[in-house]
């Protein structure tokens, strides 16, 4: 099955995404997921210039031989834009497999080894009262598991907090939206949150936390301390994850599991986070971290030290890439959840998928490959806008994370 053409679709139906689609000879086409939130136009020119002219007249079949060549053949190794080209073709690739097995992916990659991959929602508000009954409202769809974010008294943008209703979307506006952030304020009042939380919702539900990279390890093990009684399923991105040896100090204080990866490219960025046991989920996620191939080389180191997968999963990934990671989740043995925020009605449209959401549960289908496409002609119908993820600083002006 020889590859005759490669183009790159951007769209904006409600929000920019990037999609590679690869077609064959044989009239079987794939699709895989190119978004990098904030920087598309950077993976569309590395995808049209350098890496499109080197796909057509492949064998579509070769997923490892391509990978090599895309990740050894440029020379300039890792990076998010080098990485999620790659994520993209193969993806493409392996969608082009299934559906020439008449499989879903799964199948091709050793079949399910759960019925259903546990799903996780945002429940978000601008107080603790809003968001509190925002866990009910998940609760009431299905959702076992629920991620909880809140507006902080006196802190203006408040990460996690949107202004819609079912998702946020951070990336807002043409030149980043300033927001302000203040770690003592923050640090006193997510403990009152979870607090809130536990006593309306009871101790059955799973709770979830994502600090969004803010505080300093030693900031982080304390909040992790004061978290204990609240019983979460993860603290994500507790400080920021460059160097990786820092999470041995929150590690020496806290129990509460730990979660990083969203930002990871590579083995490289979880290596000594995954070897230390200095984690418990890796987050890291197909359009982000090299694709499946990849994907199947982090579960695997991660599954030696007893670290569990918990995908990425926020609407600036593409259902694309969605359908892609519940067939890997639905597969890899350590598995341990997967975020699930819902895209609006005009990007389901765009991308007509098999996946379903029952009773906390997400299922791919059975349809063969991903299990998602694309609508050109719809998507023709929303051109890209550009758009800017949000940047954070002190109360005194400094630059911080956002
Ligand atoms: O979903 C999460 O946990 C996030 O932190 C979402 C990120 O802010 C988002 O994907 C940035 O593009
Ligand atoms: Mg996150």
């Amino acid at each position: 099955m020889i590859i005759r053409n490669a183009k790159v679709i951007i769209c904006s139906p409600g929000r920019n995404f990037v999609t590679l689609k690869i077609e064959t000879d044989q009239g079987v086409y794939g699709i895989g997921d190119a978004t990098l939130n904030g920087r598309e136009k950077a993976v569309v020119a590395y995808l049209e210039d350098h890496v499109v002219p080197l796909l057509i007249g492949r064998d579509a079949s070769r997923i490892e031989d391509i990978w090599q060549a895309l990740y050894r053949g440029a020379y300039w190794r890792r990076g998010p834009i080098t990485m999620t080209a790659i994520a993209a073709v193969d993806t493409a690739l392996w969608d082009i497999k299934a559906k020439a097995a008449g499989m879903p992916l799964y199948q091709l990659l050793g079949g399910a080894s759960r019925n259903g991959v546990l799903v996780y929602g945002h429940a978000n508000g601008a107080d603790i009262a809003e968001t509190v009954d925002q866990v009910g409202r998940y609760k009431d769809m299905g959702y076992r598991a629920i991620r909880a974010q809140s507006g902080i008294p006196g802190v203006k943008g408040a990460y996690g907090v949107g202004r819609g209703d079912m998702y946020y979307e951070p990336a807002d506006a043409i030149l980043p939206t300033e927001t302000l952030w203040d770690t003592s304020s923050y640090v006193t009042f997510a403990p009152k949150l979870f607090e809130a939380i536990r006593n309306e919702h009871g101790d059955e539900i799973e709770l979830l936390h994502d600090v969004h990279h803010r505080l300093s390890p030693i900031e982080a093990g304390r909040l992790g301390k004061s978290l204990e009684p609240y019983r979460l399923f993860w603290m994500e991105d507790c400080t920021s994850a460059e160097n990786q040896e820092a999470f041995q100090l929150v590690r020496q204080h806290t129990v509460t599991p730990l979660a990083v990866g969203e930002i990871f490219n590579s083995i490289h960025d979880c290596r000594e986070l995954i070897q230390n046991q200095l984690i418990d989920y890796i987050r890291a996620t197909v359009v982000h971290a090299g694709g499946i191939t990849h994907m199947r080389q982090i579960a695997g180191l991660a599954a030696l030290y007893q670290v569990r997968t918990g995908c990425h999963g926020a609407t600036d990934l593409s259902p694309a890439s969605m359908g892609a990671a519940l067939h890997f989740d639905l597969w890899v043995p350590n598995f341990g959840i997967q975020e699930y925020m819902r895209h609006s009605e005009e990007t389901d449209a765009v991308f007509p998928h098999s996946y379903n959401f029952e009773d906390g549960y997400l299922h791919p289908g059975e349809t063969p490959g991903i299990g998602v496409d694309i609508d050109e002609k719809l998507a023709a119908k929303y051109p890209y806008q550009p758009r800017q993820l949000p940047i954070a600083r002190l109360r005194d002006g400094t630059m911080w994370n956002w």
